[in-house]
């Protein structure tokens, strides 16, 4: 018999039912995220059916997608784009006291974009699975948890029994060989690993990262793999945790401590994929051969390294991509003219990804065609930033320095780009229209945004290393 991969543990651990003859199994889950876009209705579906929360303590809510990145006014009143953003805001807040779940407001110091304040927070833990009605979930992967977006319905069923129906995924293990250059980002290796595998190439898997390129990751930059594995189409990504997982969870509020804390990581430790455990896939990719890299499309599949050229246009989806980005066949991405550059998202909006642009806009100025957006993602990232004085080198740089939340990364909230402009972002999605009617989407790392956001046009921010002279 061959040996059990991580996401085999983890999945057998919280089978309450297995699934049978084409029925979905039953899984227990260990910790459901909640915000205020896909809430509502799975609230007034319990109202309606007289039914508590099943676990309160294992619910936590958080305000992100609609919220201002502007700050109240004198009033206190933040400044809402429309009465149906704010509506929703206060739905989620009535929902929570009434049902009895926690929820970071605007007065909570840990109030964030959800994937990112929960493992601020220490609730993200290995082992666990972890739910929300947000495709991004996937980022909570990078601690080994087995994490993933389920719809409003199922956040319906998951607050009324802690439970999820659920087929069991195929499992894929992307191993990532040898040594990711210097001054190459994470970013770089997801947009990489995602163009290789196209935006289905992940369906039905989860996914398992893998490889000395992976052990070689900070947390951070775990979690921004991990975010965008939704990207490739996979159910959820995975990094089996280590000593780096483990130093970064050390001391934060919901995680144990003292003897607990030893036995936490005791039994952590064992979440391994057994050397001998068999994967429905297995794809190899080699971190030396990665470079920074954008996307050039309409889909988070259609990525090219700067420098390089886009491909022939040999389809009508592709030239309709090409058609709406105003690209051509053949040319580089290198050059392209910048109107707005946006860091932040639950992809690139934690304090290394703020250092990182912040690195590159020290003592040097956002061109003067461009806007700038620099959005944290919490609040707790918003004080350490603030502290280590990021803030006022991007607004000494002319960039904006917001409030915490999901921002232009969707625009739901009213931080959007004009029809036609377009903007390098750091976040994960490139849909047409997404960051606003007719915008143009070119995902980006941030240090590829921040050097980008300087010279008014996509450049290679290696040519930017270093202080400014
Ligand atoms: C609003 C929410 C349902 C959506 C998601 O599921 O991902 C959003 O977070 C996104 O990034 O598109
Ligand atoms: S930051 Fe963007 S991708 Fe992440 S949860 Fe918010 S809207 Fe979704």
């Amino acid at each position: 018999m061959s040996g059990t991969t991580l996401f085999d543990k983890i999945w057998n651990a919280h089978l309450v039912e297995a699934p049978v003859d084409g029925r979905p199994g039953v899984l227990y889950i260990d910790l459901h995220l909640i915000h205020e876009v896909t809430s509502p209705q799975a609230f007034s579906v319990l109202r309606a059916n007289g039914l508590p929360v099943r676990q309160p303590a294992r619910t936590v809510a958080t305000l992100d997608h609609s919220t201002p990145t502007l700050p109240a006014d004198a009033s206190g009143k933040p400044p809402y784009l429309d009465a149906a953003t704010e509506a929703q805001v206060q739905q989620l807040r009535e929902n929570c006291r009434e049902f009895g779940v926690a929820i970071h407001d605007y007065d909570s110091p840990a109030r964030g974009i959800v994937h990112v304040m929960a493992p601020e927070l220490g609730r993200t833990q290995p082992g666990m699975t972890i739910v929300c009605g947000d495709s991004h979930t996937s980022t909570h992967g990078a601690f080994g948890a087995l994490a993933f977006g389920i719809g409003t319905t199922e956040v319906g069923h998951v607050l009324a029994t802690q439970c999820l129906l659920q087929q069991k995924p195929k499992t894929m293990a992307i191993d990532v060989t040898g040594t990711l250059p210097a001054d190459v980002s994470a970013k770089d290796l997801i947009l990489h690993i995602i163009g290789h595998m196209g935006v289905a190439g992940g369906t039905g898997h989860v996914v398992e990262y893998r490889g000395p390129a992976i052990r070689a990751l900070t947390m951070e930059e775990r979690m921004t793999v991990c975010n965008m594995s939704i990207e490739m189409g996979a159910r959820a990504g995975l990094i089996a945790p280590d000593q780096v997982t483990f130093d970064w969870l050390k001391g934060r509020p919901e995680v144990p401590s003292g003897a607990d804390w030893d036995r936490a990581t005791t039994a952590w430790s064992a979440l391994q994929t057994d050397p001998d455990a068999r994967f429905d896939k297995v794809v190899t990719i080699d971190a030396a051969a990665v470079t920074p890299s954008v996307t050039w499309g309409t889909d988070p599949g259609k990525v090219v390294a700067l420098g390089d050229r886009l491909p022939e246009a040999k389809d009508a989806a592709t030239r309709k991509a090409m058609d709406y980005m105003q690209v051509q066949a053949g040319q580089s991405m290198l050059g392209v003219p910048v109107d707005v550059v946006f860091v932040g998202s639950c992809t690139n909006s934690r304090l290394s990804d703020l250092q990182a642009a912040a690195a590159v806009l020290s003592g040097r100025r956002v061109a003067e065609r461009v806007r700038m957006l620099v959005v944290p993602g919490s609040e707790q990232i918003k004080r350490d930033a603030e502290a280590a004085g990021l803030h006022e080198v991007f607004r000494a740089a002319g960039a904006e320095w917001r409030e915490p939340g999901c921002s232009m990364c969707i625009g739901m909230n009213g931080d959007i780009a004009k029809p036609g402009q377009l903007v390098v972002s750091t976040s994960n999605r490139n849909f047409e229209g997404r960051q606003g009617k007719g915008v143009r989407t070119v995902l980006a790392s941030p240090a590829t945004a921040a050097a980008s956001a300087v010279a008014g046009a996509i450049v290679d921010p290696r040519a930017f290393q270093g202080a400014a002279a």
